[in-house]
């Protein structure tokens, strides 16, 4: 059965406004909401409810009485979120991608792995995260250098796609991860991969927004918080990423494009966290920071 997104599209600070009237009536309730960036720039966020069609009609009457008091010039909109096949189809035979002693690849280039490297098994789906994008590839990359000079007992992954960083991260150390995304589809597409790739203990899924979640604190804090998400929210989240981090604990933060990586940079070092080292791919660049 599909999944249905309902949403509207306003500023940023109007679509946080609409998030917590949005909590107030479905905060109780199993669906997940979320505010994304649309456009940088011109101040485009999205504010969504997600639910199964089935929940759609009941949600979207609900929803419509629930803004209708404030937010009634903000039109619903809809969106039916896409099956699995149709993108897994159009992604089907990438080549293997390598980072550090990673290698990610899809279940038809099992054979492609080499002795010594730590293979990740991904195939393209629903959610982000097949290595080939930059920022995935920057967050292996620095990963292993983590793992490699820095004690880490426990790993929390913000924004874990297909779950690619969190099961890289196990497989490197096995620790304790706790894997979240703002998307229900992405922290269910990360539990499957985590059992194709032999995790078996060790690895805990949330869907939350942010750090809305008691999951971060029955598993934190943190020795490493590993966030790909957007500048935007990156910057905004700065105060509570820090608080979930254990004294001497390191931050990998990717999905920033090159020139707003001073602006990141800026508000971490505001919540005192020290700049270890950036890296660039495909224009894109990956922050490991440390306490
Ligand atoms: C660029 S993808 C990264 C996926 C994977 N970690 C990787 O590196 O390939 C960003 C992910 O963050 C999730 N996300 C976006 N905003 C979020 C938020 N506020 N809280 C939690 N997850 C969020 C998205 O749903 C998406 O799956």
């Amino acid at each position: 059965m599909s999944e249905i997104r309902l949403f509207v599209t306003t500023t940023e600070k109007q679509a946080e406004a609409v998030l917590d009237r949005m909590s107030e009536v479905f905060g109780e309730e199993d669906y997940a909401i979320g505010t994304t960036e649309v456009d940088e720039k011109r101040d485009i966020w999205e504010a969504s409810i997600y639910m199964m069609m089935v929940d759609e009609e009941s949600v979207g009457e609900r929803l419509t009485e629930a803004l209708s008091e404030n937010f009634a010039h903000l039109p619903i909109e809809r969106e039916v979120l896409p099956d699995i096949d149709w993108i897994a189809k159009s992604l089907e035979g990438l080549a293997p991608v390598r980072a550090g002693r990673f290698v990610v690849h899809g279940s038809h280039d099992r054979d492609k792995v080499k002795t010594g490297e730590i293979a990740i098994e991904i195939d393209a789906g629903q959610a982000f995260g097949t290595g080939h994008h930059g920022t995935t590839a920057g967050c292996l990359e620095v990963l292993a250098t983590v793992a490699r000079t820095r004690t880490v007992r426990n790993v929390l992954d913000l924004g874990t796609g297909s779950g690619v960083l969190a099961i890289a991260a196990w497989k490197l150390m096995h620790v304790p991860v706790l894997a979240t995304d703002i998307d229900p589809i992405a922290t269910r597409v990360a539990e499957e991969n985590a059992r194709v790739n032999g995790v078996v203990t060790g690895m805990t899924f949330a869907t939350a927004p942010g750090f809305h979640s008691t999951a971060f604190s029955t598993n934190g804090p943190f020795d490493l918080i590993i966030a790909n998400i957007l500048a935007r929210p990156l910057m905004k989240m700065a105060p509570q990423l820090v608080a979930n981090l254990a004294p001497g604990g390191s931050v990998i933060l990717s999905g920033i494009l090159a020139e707003q990586r001073w602006k990141v940079l800026a508000h971490y070092n505001g919540q005192h966290l020290r700049h270890v080292r950036t890296i660039w791919r495909n224009g894109w660049v990956t922050i490991h920071l440390e306490k």
